[in-house]
Parts: C-alpha cells; sequence; structure tokens
C-alpha cells in the first residue's frame, strides 16, 4: 500500500493542488493508496508516528508538500525502515532539488511505482536540551536561521509565493535581519578539538547543496553516510555578507577567505546564549547542541542521485 501524506497549505495552496490534479489521474486510481491531509503544525509527524504502529504493508509514504513536511515525516517514521517518496507541493522543495527528483506530479509517482528499490539517503540528527531531531535537508545556527524565522513570519511569503517568487522573501528577510544581526561566539568540538568561532555569522550543516529554495550552500555537499558537511561564516562585515548572499545562487560564496568549509562526522556547538535554529526551514532556538549523520540510511524512491 502506498501512503500519501498531503499539506494543502504547503506552498501556499499547491500542496493540496498537486494532490487534487492526482486524485484524478488513472495511475492513482490504480493503486492501492490512503491518503492523510495535514490539519496543524505536526500532524504529519503524528500520523507518520501511528502508521509506523498500524503494521501495514506499506510501500512508500509518498510525501506531498514542502521540506518543514519531510522533516515531520522523516522524524516520524523514524528508523522504521519505510521508503519515502516526495512530490514537490511547497514553496522551497530543496529535498526534491537535493534528491533530483524532478517533472510532473505524475511523471513523478509513474517513477515511484515503477521503481523497485529506492536510492540510499543519509539524515543527520541534532540533540538538544536532551531532545533529538532529525533534519532531512539542513540545519542552520545564526544569521540564516534568523533569516528563516522572519521569512516564515512575515506577510509578504504568502504574496511571494502565490505570485511563484518565494525566493524573494528569503531576499527581503535578509535585508531586514542584516541591519539587527549581532555576530557571536561559537565554541566548536570536532574530532575532539575544541576551538572557538569569534564574530560567527553562521554555522550550516547539510546533507546534500541545496537550501533556502535553491541555493547551494554547501556545493561539495554529497548524499553519503558517516560525513556531515560544514560551513561556518565568520568575521564579515555586514556589506560583504550581502554580496556573499548573492553569490549563494551558484556556489561561488565558498571563494570568500571568511567562509570556512570542512567535514566531520560529528559537531558539537556551545553557544554564549540560545540562538535562532533552522532545521529543514522550520524554527527552533538552542545554546548546546551536538550534530551527527544518522546511521540508518532511508530508501527514496523514484530520486535519481
Ligand atoms: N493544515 C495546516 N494548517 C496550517 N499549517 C499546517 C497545516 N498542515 C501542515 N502545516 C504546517 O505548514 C508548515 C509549512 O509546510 P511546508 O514546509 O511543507 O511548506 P512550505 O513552507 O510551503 O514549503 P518549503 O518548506 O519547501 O518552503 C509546516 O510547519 C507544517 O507543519
Amino acid at each position: 500500500m502506498y501512503i500519501f501524506i498531503v499539506n494543502p497549505v504547503a506552498g501556499n495552496g499547491r500542496g493540496w493542488k498537486v494532490f487534487q490534479k492526482l486524485v484524478k489521474s488513472d495511475l492513482y486510481n490504480d493503486i492501492n493508496s490512503q491518503y492523510y491531509v495535514t490539519e496543524y503544525e505536526g500532524h504529519a509527524e503524528e500520523i507518520s508516528r501511528r502508521i509506523c504502529k498500524e503494521n501495514k504493508k506499506i510501500k512508500t509514504v509518498i510525501i506531498i508538500g514542502g521540506d518543514g513536511t519531510v522533516n515531520e515525516v522523516v522524524n516520524g517514521l523514524g528508523s522504521s525502515g519505510i521508503p519515502i517518496s516526495f512530490i514537490p507541493g511547497g514553496s522551497g522543495n530543496d529535498f526534491a532539488r537535493g534528491c533530483n527528483i524532478d517533472g510532473s506530479p505524475l511523471a513523478i509517482l509513474e517513477k515511484i511505482i515503477a521503481g523497485k528499490e529506492g536510492k540510499l539517503y543519509w539524515t543527520g540528527n541534532l540533540t538538544s536540551d536532551s531532545i533529538t531531531k532529525t533534519f532531512a535537508n539542513s540545519i542552520g545556527i545564526g544569521f540564516d536561521a534568523q533569516i528563516a524565522q522572519r521569512a516564515n513570519q512575515s506577510s509578504y511569503k504568502n504574496f511571494f509565493n502565490r505570485l511563484h517568487l518565494g525566493t524573494l522573501s528569503y531576499v527581503l528577510a535578509l535585508i531586514h535581519v542584516l541591519f539587527k544581526f549581532k555576530p557571536f561566539n561559537a565554541s566548536i568540538e570536532v574530532n575532539g578539538t575544541i576551538r572557538t568561532i569569534h564574530n560567527c555569522w553562521m554555522v550550516t550543516i547539510a546533507n546534500h547543496q541545496y537550501y533556502g529554495g535553491g541555493m547551494k550552500i554547501i556545493p561539495t555537499a554529497k548524499i553519503q553516510p558517516e560525513v556531515l558537511p560544514v560551513l561556518i561564516i565568520h568575521d564579515i562585515s555586514k556589506w560583504k555578507v550581502l554580496g556573499l548572499f548573492i553569490t549563494v545562487f551558484f556556489g561561488k560564496h565558498i571563494g570568500f577567505k571568511e567562509v570556512e568549509l570542512f567535514e566531520t562526522d560529528k559537531i558539537k556547538l556551545r553557544l554564549e546564549a540560545p540562538m535562532a535554529i533552522q532545521i529543514d526551514g522550520q524554527n527552533s532556538s538552542s545554546q548546546y547542541c551536538e550534530i551527527v549523520k544518522n546511521k540508518q540510511p532511508i530508501q527514496i524512491m523514484g530520486a535519481d542521485f
């Protein structure tokens, strides 16, 4: 059986429209499936947790929504081993970019159903205050998290999403946060060595290269086990940050001397005070956290990487 988890409000209603188109197709009507429509934040996680316990013979959980919905589903399914797939219906849809899932919703569904085995994908785990959250795409601490927070709370996000210009809401939020942001000091532990990063703007850890609706935040990031690509931006002027973010779309920012890039299998962060953090674009905050790669891969159906 295929399970569809649909976020009707993702992408300003795009999630629901995508599902409605699929429901009318012969393919959808020919397969054995059940669908769930999310009604509130966190609902996709609850549904996923519940279906794991119900002992249904699930072939794939197909997510129709955005990256936030993917995040909830991977957290809910945990280590169940149930394969997933994603039909983009959100505003950013970076998980689809990272996994090279493209084409019309129907074409993606065809590919999911025709595929025998999924591609193996390794998520990451962030533990803060004894709570572990899984991230499918990336996490960011500091500047980018404040931008995500600002964009998510803004009235213009829906407006730009309606025009299919979702990235513009991040650009506006960036300008807004830029002039208020105060760099912080972060103590970072990697491979048993602790060092302090002064005037830190952001620390980002990604499972694939895309984030923020198509920015190539870590262009070298590959989908692979054990390796966590880390990007740190520090000791940079506000004006240079602006220039840097323009080049992020092409992945050229890694040439800036203020950008540090390395790989590890585990990283611990200790900050002076709680700081904004984004987990797959969802807002939170943390002062002490540990990030590791998940050992158990998830099968992604319909992906091509
Ligand atoms: N019925 C609902 N009403 C309000 N919020 C919902 C509902 N169902 C899900 N949500 C919440 O909607 C939020 C946004 O979902 P999601 O991230 O999938 O879409 P998006 O923000 O449009 O896309 P992206 O993250 O790719 O930019 C999530 O936090 C999710 O929990």
